[in-house]
């Protein structure tokens, strides 16, 4: 598949999709959507991927949804395309690890699409904000929802009622980003985290990944015995006895993925 909205690399085990229209601060338009729900696909069937990252420019992550696209649209033609849900949650459906490498401006469902990704590491330029409010909307792709999970309620309000950016330093602080590396090192940093995780076992790498995402979704009474379910099934791959073998022996695992 050939993409124009975005350029699609393999690094061995670890693939990197880089958000490309400059002209626009990648401003994630109906066919980028399409390319990137393509692109992730792709991506989760390929068994030799083991981790992927998100990315852009140096200027921007991604501006938000493409607001020339969306202006006149009526509410009749957003409700019948169930319009964002449609077709931008792939990443937040992806069972394999997702990193957004995050540069300049993460705005809207820019900001949205990298809380969707289960690691965010951002540049020192790196700005994040949902600046809806300001458009006379509200965010419509989670971020009323993940912001709020990710920074807690004062911080989301905050964002959310004023459309207030935050650089990559208070963000850090607020738990949106797991990490702040200087903006030239992103990518290198991005892709030996991303390496990491792709040589460990994929299964127990996707299992911790659902496992950490059900903190979400329900009480953690039922989270914890999730936990302790996956916990105990992980002894069933070769994957287990090879890692706890090679710890003991003293040696590197070489995991099968199985
Ligand atoms: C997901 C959902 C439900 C909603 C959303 O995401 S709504 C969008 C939220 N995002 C925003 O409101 C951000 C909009 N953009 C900006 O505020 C600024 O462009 C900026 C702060 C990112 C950069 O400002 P700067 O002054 O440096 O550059 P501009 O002249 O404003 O932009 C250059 C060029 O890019 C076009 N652009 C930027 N963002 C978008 C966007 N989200 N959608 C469409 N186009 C965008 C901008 O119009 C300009 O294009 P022209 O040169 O053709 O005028």
């Amino acid at each position: 598949m050939s993409y124009e909205t975005l350029v699609f690399e393999k690094r061995d085990a670890v693939a990197i999709v880089t958000l490309n229209r400059p002209d626009a601060y990648n401003a994630l338009n109906a066919q980028m959507m399409t390319e990137l729900t393509h692109a992730l696909r792709a991506i989760e069937a390929d068994d030799e991927i083991g981790c992927t990252i998100i990315t852009g420019s140096q200027k921007a992550f991604a501006a938000g949804a493409d607001i020339k696209e969306m202006a006149s649209k009526s509410y009749m033609d957003v409700f019948m395309a169930d319009f964002i849900t449609a077709n931008w949650e792939e990443a937040s459906r992806t069972r394999k690890p997702l990193i957004a490498a995050v540069a300049g401006y993460a705005l809207g469902g820019g900001c949205e699409l990298a809380m969707m990704c289960d690691i965010i590491i951002a540049a020192e330029n790196a700005k994040f904000g949902q600046p809806e409010i300001k458009l006379g909307v509200i965010p419509g792709a989670g971020g009323t929802q993940r912001l709020t999970r990710a920074v807690g309620k004062a911080k989301a309000m905050d964002m959310v009622l004023t459309g207030r950016r935050i650089d990559a330093e208070e963000a850090e602080r607020a738990g949106l980003v797991a990490r702040v590396v200087p903006t030239e090192e992103l990518l290198d940093e991005a892709l030996k985290t991303a390496e990491t995780i792709a040589e460990l076992s994929r299964p127990a790498v996707m299992l911790a990944k659902e496992s950490v995402d059900r903190a979400y979704e329900t009480t953690l009474a039922e989270g914890i015995r999730f936990e302790r379910r996956v916990f105990h099934s992980l002894f069933a791959t070769e994957d287990q006895k090879e890692g706890m073998a090679a710890f003991v022996e003293k040696r590197s695992p070489q995991f099968k993925n199985r």
